[in-house]
């Protein structure tokens, strides 16, 4: 299987490599781009490929990589909004949550893989329930994604176990299966819903199976605060404790990480833990800003997530590029911090070296994941600056064709893998049967 796509405006996102190519082609063969370069001397035309896409009027770049969601949540979204979080949770969410099924989860799951197809997300670190479904739907889908199975234990030793149990199995039944889309981590859930030494034996048990750990951590001002009461430091220093933030063995991938002091970044950048930055989600549950244009100066590699879509409301990573770009100008009043071309890294390069080391970077050897922007579009005209473009002019609706894993997934607009129609009909029925169970009883 070969594919050859020509006549691309390529943003590569190599920086040692080739940078941006103003005519360029690429040619995939199995699951692997096997070559990239200019065809502004039609050197593409003695490539011979089983199929030729014509990008003429399109930005071709390494697929997004949303790396916070909990994708069973898209059945969730709107049903409860403008809420501090953990009334959000303890009220809302987890009321509603303690009522899905496997096959809620299954549609939800499948609902979130087409939105994250529709609007250019090729890769996604997860944490929820029932992940069997959320593999299935992956499975079936054709993106990438690495699933953790989020764990609480409020410091129940036996419910611990029974926690960890259940992430252990999905490390076994499913990591590296569909050709190495699926990969697996553990998901302690956060350091004030989990005990400090639960998180350890997580870590160890992450570390036992090679596997990645995905974390919550400094969401909010009132985490900060109940850590500081309770055991006297932040979370970030309380889990230090437990060796939780070292990356020799494996990926450690923190979500939000709103209230970091400096030490807690320096802490992170020498560690090596990957940051999902969440800015929608922390503007909506009013969580407050992230220091992001200080991690990155110091080093600390960010990514992007968008969290649920009961916090969001969408996966949608092109509004969440453009809103890590504005808060950071607004929360630093400077409009010098996290320029467009830092975010692009964020959402590509860094989202996807936690996720698959051979993604986020289009170059020879690595993993056929890509996308193709439209810009043949009244809101791409003109286009001087190619970052900013896609930070601040592009939609997700702009993405026309996507290939994951040397497959086509949709092309010109079409999606292929599965009937839009009945998955948006099915995640329909079960968001409202599930909001019915969830009611009060009388
Ligand atoms: O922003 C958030 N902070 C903390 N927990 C969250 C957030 N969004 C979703 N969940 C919750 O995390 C668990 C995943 O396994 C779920 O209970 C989900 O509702
Ligand atoms: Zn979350």
């Amino acid at each position: 299987m070969s594919i050859l796509i020509k006549n691309a405006y390529i943003v590569t996102m190599d920086k040692d490599g080739a940078g941006e190519i103003e005519n360029g082609f690429l040619l995939i063969e199995n699951n692997l781009i096997s070559k990239i370069g200019d065809n502004s001397n039609n050197a593409a035309d003695s490539i011979s490929a089983g199929t030729v896409i014509d990008a003429k009027g399109a930005i071709l770049m390494p697929g997004l990589s949303n790396t916070h969601t909990h994708l069973g949540m898209t059945l969730l979204r709107g049903y409860a909004d403008d809420m501090a979080l953990q009334a959000w949770l303890e009220t809302k969410i987890w009321p509603a949550e303690a009522n899905l099924t496997a096959e809620d989860v299954y549609y939800g799951s499948l609902l979130g893989c087409l939105e994250m197809i529709r609007s250019g997300t090729t890769a996604f670190c997860d944490m929820y329930f029932f992940m069997d479904e959320t593999a299935k739907a992956v499975e079936k889908a054709g993106i990438r994604g690495c699933l953790s199975y989020g764990m609480i234990e409020f410091g129940d030793e036996e419910k611990g176990n029974k926690e960890l149990a259940t992430n252990e199995k999905l490390v076994r039944d499913w990591q590296g299966k569909a050709n190495g889309r699926i990969t697996t981590m553990y998901g302690p859930h956060a350091p004030n819903t989990c005990c400090q030494s639960f998180i350890g034996r997580s870590k160890e048990a992450a570390e036992r199976d090679g596997v990645g750990v995905h974390i919550h951590v400094l969401e909010t001002e009132a985490e900060l605060n109940q850590m500081k009461e309770n055991h006297g430091m932040c979370s970030v220093h309380h889990l230090d404790a437990v060796d939780f933030w070292n990356t020799e063995k494996i990926p450690v991938l923190a979500a939000h990480c709103v209230w970091m002091s400096d030490g807690d970044i320096k802490l992170f950048a020498k560690k090596g833990v990957t940051v999902s930055h969440n800015p929608i989600s922390n503007m909506k549950l009013a969580s407050g800003i992230a220091p992001i244009q200080k991690m990155l100066d110091a080093g600390v590699s960010v990514s992007l997530g968008t969290d649920g879509c009961a916090s969001n409301n969408n996966l949608n990573l092109f509004e969440e590029m453009k809103t890590a770009a504005l808060l950071q100008k607004v929360g630093t009043m400077s409009p010098t911090a996290l320029p467009a071309k830092a975010v692009v890294e964020m959402a590509t390069v860094n989202g996807g070296r936690v996720i698959d080391k051979q993604t986020g970077v289009l170059k020879a050897g690595n993993k056929a994941d890509m996308i193709l922007v439209d810009i043949q579009k009244a809101n791409a005209t003109p286009v001087f600056d190619v970052y900013s473009h896609l930070v601040y002019a592009a939609a997700g609706s702009d993405v026309k064709t996507m290939i994951v894993d040397g497959k086509i997934l949709m092309e010109n607009y079409k999606v292929l893998v599965m009937d839009e129609e009945e998955v948006m009909k099915k995640a329909k029925e079960c968001a409202f049967s599930l909001a019915e169970r969830a009611k009060p009883k009388k």
